[in-house]
């Protein structure tokens, strides 16, 4: 008998799982059993109360899942392909979207940039560390007043004082801040108007991170409003291959392609929830998924998920082969967001008034999607970057 673990998603109607090697698809099978055993028990009461399970760091440490993109870091063998890394991550938000989107800016967002910007030294230093979950990252970009226009706007800045760089402003919304090991800060040089990036470690003096409340999406993630006042960085801090906002798009073109996989999980995981209500609650006599327009409901959730998934399925297979760009990665966010937007609507409209209760697990759904929609450049931001490179023509301002 086929175990829980290994039961075919059934929201994977194409079997695109198929396409992973047995090594990678053990891989998937073992994100999917660490999200059912060790996530799903945590997070309806985490969510309702707008808290982070510290507990799960420890496990993520235990499970080997973390650092998987990075050869050479961690012990995980070869490093892993863009669509096993991709589907890492839909499995992760189709049980839980706060918890996908902390591995995310640890993961991908943190480690990614010190990856790319950082020189071999700088990756020997952070990037073991971080593997393991031994060290927690963040990626502090956007600010109290710039967020769609940062790249033009960015009022964070860094001054060269001899051996240090001192940073001075605000940064806002950044996740995992609040307890992060090392805080990947982006700030413009004040002599050559360029931005550079600098990895700030937990406590170093004038680095203050507060998190906000009363978020209404993604409420397990911490997110703060950072501030930054005469915080020293010494030169060996500063990521030493960034050296414009070119290198923050290159980071982003890699982490908005694992933001559309999110946005496909959060799909998956309200879908799921659907179908199985709708063939448990009777109305008229017969379960809900005996009506026509309850089906139909159904299965534009299933197409919205089956034309997803044959997107990032492609995507990763561009990614993998060198020939990934921005505007690829962009029509993916911005596409795969606004079809998340649709299924979890529908799915909330299938469970009636008890869509609105947490008990449900569909609000959680309906709720989370919002922020996925809007972070990693909104779908405006992200459609002009594709409206630029299909005409020619820059329409952001
Ligand atoms: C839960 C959450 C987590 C986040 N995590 C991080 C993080 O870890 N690190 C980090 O650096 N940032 C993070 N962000 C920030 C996120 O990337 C920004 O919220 C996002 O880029 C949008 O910026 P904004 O919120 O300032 O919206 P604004 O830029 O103020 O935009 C508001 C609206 O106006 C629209 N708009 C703006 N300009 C134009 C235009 N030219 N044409 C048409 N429409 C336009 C936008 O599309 C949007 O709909 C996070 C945000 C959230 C909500």
């Amino acid at each position: 008998m086929t175990s829980l673990t290994e039961q075919q998603n059934v929201a994977d109607f194409y079997d695109f799982e198929a396409a992973l090697t047995e090594e990678e698809r053990k891989v998937l099978l073992r994100t999917r059993a660490f999200m059912r055993d060790e996530v799903q028990p945590l997070v309806a009461e985490h969510w309702a109360d707008g808290t982070f399970p510290m507990e799960l760091i420890g496990r993520f440490r235990e499970s080997g899942l973390v650092g998987l993109s990075y050869e050479g870091y961690g012990d995980h063998g070869p490093v892993a392909s863009h669509l096993l890394t991709g589907m890492m991550a839909m499995e992760m938000s189709r049980v839980d979207a706060s918890v996908a989107t902390f591995f995310g800016v640890h993961n991908g967002l943190a480690m990614y940039a010190i990856h790319a910007c950082g020189d071999q030294a700088q990756r020997d230093r952070w990037l073991p560390g971080m593997a393991r979950m031994d060290a927690i990252g963040a990626f502090a970009l956007t600010e109290p007043l710039d967020g769609s226009d940062i790249a033009a706007g960015m009022h964070t800045t860094a001054r060269r004082d001899g051996d240090t760089w001192v940073l001075n402003g605000a940064k806002r919304w950044i996740g995992n801040a609040t307890f992060a090991d090392h805080i990947v800060v982006w700030a413009r040089d004040v002599d050559d108007d360029q931005v550079k990036g600098f990895v700030v470690d937990k406590g170093t003096p004038g680095f203050k991170a507060e998190k906000i409340a009363h978020k209404t999406s993604l409420r397990i993630v911490e997110n703060a409003d950072v501030t930054l006042t005469d915080v020293r960085v010494p030169e060996s801090d500063r990521l030493q291959n960034a050296s414009s906002f070119r290198d923050v798009a290159e980071v982003l073109r890699a982490t908005r392609s694992g933001v559309a996989w999110q946005a496909l999980g959060v799909m998956v995981g309200a879908y799921e929830l659907a179908l199985r209500y709708a063939t448990q609650r009777q109305q008229f006599g017969r379960p809900l998924a005996g009506f026509q327009l309850v089906q139909d409901l159904l299965v534009k959730s299933l197409g919205n998920i089956t034309s997803s998934w044959g997107m990032l399925h492609r995507l990763a297979g561009l990614q993998d082969a060198g020939v990934f760009r921005d505007e690829h990665s962009s029509l993916a966010k911005a596409h795969v967001t606004a079809r998340m937007r649709e299924v979890v609507a529908w799915s909330r409209e299938i469970f009636g008034g008890n869509g609105i209760v947490l008990e449900y697990d569909v609000a959680r759904f309906f709720a989370d999607a919002e922020a996925i929609y809007s972070f990693e450049g909104t779908r405006e931001m992200n459609t002009l970057i594709v409206g630029k490179a299909i005409t020619g023509q820059s329409a952001f301002v």
